[in-house]
């Protein structure tokens, strides 16, 4: 873990280094249930690292035996992905935060010869944002161009009072660009990377996590 505003699951030794591994590997990344399930595996670790963060109240509660007291969140944060990609990342902290509502997205980047990378959004359907924690999570933060085209539509929707970012490989170009654009995030990374490629594909990386997960767009 690094300063406050960025953290990455994989600078201390954990399982967390397996599944990143695991969905690296070119023998093992091919197997997509296994990748999808990464994905999801890293979305769990992610909500509970985010988790340890976030405001809690204490509550009463009754065990068969006695009565006794717990730490609850004070709210639910409302979760946030892009599709394709964002889908098992985001069903990992659904399965954390279980009574949080969401927000998707549809985004893709149109990737062509000698053109700037644009990206494409067609969808979005919020829930209200309005003063709420916002955790938006997406495996890959390759350009940030994704990420930020996405946030800053949800703000149509209402101003979150906290952000959080979630990806699983991000390059530094990426966090730069997302720091520089939403400079009220924290971003919480599994692994950062080397850089990005003459194609904006981050090294070493994984390849297209979209790909891998659901099959090759044509
Ligand atoms: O940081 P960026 O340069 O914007 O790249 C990151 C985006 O690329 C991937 O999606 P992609 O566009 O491949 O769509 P997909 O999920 O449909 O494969 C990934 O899931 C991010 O959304
Ligand atoms: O390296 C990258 C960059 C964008 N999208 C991916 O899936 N991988
Ligand atoms: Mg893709």
């Amino acid at each position: 873990m690094q300063n406050g505003k960025l953290h990455i699951l994989t600078d201390t030794p954990s399982l967390a280094n397996h599944f990143v591994a695991e969905l690296r590997d070119v023998n093992i990344q091919h197997d997509s249930l296994r990748f999808r399930r990464n994905l999801e595996r890293l979305g769990e670790l992610l909500a509970y690292e985010i988790s340890k963060t976030l405001p809690y109240t204490t509550a009463g509660i009754t065990t068969p035996l006695a009565q006794t007291q717990t730490q609850m969140l004070q709210a639910q944060p409302v979760l946030a992905t892009i599709l394709r990609a964002g889908l098992p990342l985001y069903n990992g902290m659904l399965n954390y935060f279980d009574k949080a509502y969401s927000t998707f997205v549809g985004a893709y980047r149109v990737e062509e010869e000698n053109t700037e990378l644009q990206i494409n959004m067609e969808y979005l359907a919020s829930t209200d944002l309005h003063d709420k924690i916002l955790i938006l999570a997406d495996p890959m933060l390759a350009t940030g161009k994704s990420l930020v085209k996405a946030y800053k539509g949800m703000l149509r929707h209402g101003k979150p009072v906290q952000v959080h970012i979630a990806a699983v490989i991000a390059s530094p170009e990426g966090v730069a660009y997302v720091q520089q654009e939403i400079p009220e995030a924290t971003i919480w990374l599994g692994a950062l990377d080397s850089h990005l490629n003459d194609k904006s594909y981050i090294v070493p990386g994984l390849g297209d996590a979209g790909d891998l997960a659901f099959g090759p767009k044509i």
